[in-house]
């Protein structure tokens, strides 16, 4: 059995990993964590979840139940990860990583870190998302250079970071499909007198509204005609269960930094 530990457990994603975890034969859910003062502290992991009793109270610190942990999943916030990071680094465990919203600094000292230990960080953990990665890679090969590429995510009112960490790594793949910087093409929102569009940026628009659980459009728009490549996510179970998926590959791989890509075989 593969003992896991959730971190982030009663969050959204928090909930729908426990019930991914559950229903993956091989898996064990060992410890589910939650932050210092969080009133869930001491309740049980599975009725918190609306189901049966597991008889596995939530904790506070990752740090008492590692030393029994194969794989540590985490979909919090960066400064928490970034602090989970360093308990799976000190304990030579192997960390899931789904948050998104990283600065450029803390990507640094994961991937450092990914020299002592095995980590996935990916903004998606979807199947479908990850395919239209690499759809994206040959759309802009093929017609990146004369269209006009925008791209247009919608999300739920809780979510605290923008744009979507998806949304900026599908920046990247395209960017980098067509030899530019992301960090110098991307252009974030628009308002008042903007002048014409410059055909090399790479433009960003942001929802945030009820519910939604996480749409991308990536719109490669010409004269006559426009491909537009769309994945929209209806259950976070989608993300819960490339989770799984990630952690289970991780579990014979060494120390490095991976991404859902490598997971689903898609690096070629
Ligand atoms: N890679 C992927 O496939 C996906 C990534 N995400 C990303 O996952 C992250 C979480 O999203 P979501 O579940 O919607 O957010 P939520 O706010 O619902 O959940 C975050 C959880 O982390 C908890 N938390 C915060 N700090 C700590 C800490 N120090 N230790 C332990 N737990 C902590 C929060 O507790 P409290 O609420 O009490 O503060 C909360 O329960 C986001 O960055 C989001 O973008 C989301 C979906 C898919
Ligand atoms: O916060 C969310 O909900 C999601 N976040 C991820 C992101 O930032 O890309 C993935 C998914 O779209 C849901």
């Amino acid at each position: 059995m593969i003992k896991v530990g959730i971190v982030g457990a009663t969050g959204r994603m928090g909930q729908a990993l426990i019930r991914a975890c559950l229903g993956t034969s091989g898996m064990l859910l060992a410890a589910a964590v939650e932050r210092k003062g969080s009133p869930s502290v001491g309740k049980d992991a599975g009725e918190l979840t609306g189901l049966l009793k597991l008889n596995l109270p939530v904790i506070d610190d990752l740090a008492q139940a590692i030393s029994d942990l194969d794989v540590v999943i985490d979909f919090t916030r960066p400064e928490a990860s970034m602090e989970h990071l360093v308990v799976c680094r000190d304990n030579g465990k192997r960390f899931v990583i789904g948050t998104t919203g990283f600065s450029d600094e803390q990507k640094a000292v994961i991937e450092q870190s990914a020299s002592t230990i095995p980590i996935i960080l990916a903004p998606n953990m979807s199947v479908g998302v990850n395919l239209c990665l690499k759809l994206l890679e040959i759309a802009a090969k093929v017609i990146g250079e004369q269209t006009d590429i925008e791209i247009i995510e919608a999300h739920h009112r809780h979510k605290v970071d923008a744009p979507s960490g998806t949304a900026l790594r599908m920046g990247e793949v395209v960017a980098d499909a067509l030899g530019r910087d992301l960090r110098e093409c991307a252009v974030y929102g628009r308002e008042g007198y903007t002048g014409e569009r410059d055909r090399k940026s790479i433009g960003f628009s942001v929802i945030r509204a009820g519910d939604i659980v996480g749409e991308h459009t990536v719109m490669f728009a010409d004269e006559g005609e426009r491909v537009e490549i769309i994945h929209t996510a209806s259950s976070r179970m989608t993300f819960a269960k490339g989770a799984m998926r990630a952690a289970t590959w991780l579990m014979d791989k060494p120390a490095g930094i991976y991404d859902m890509q490598d997971v689903l075989g898609l690096k070629v």
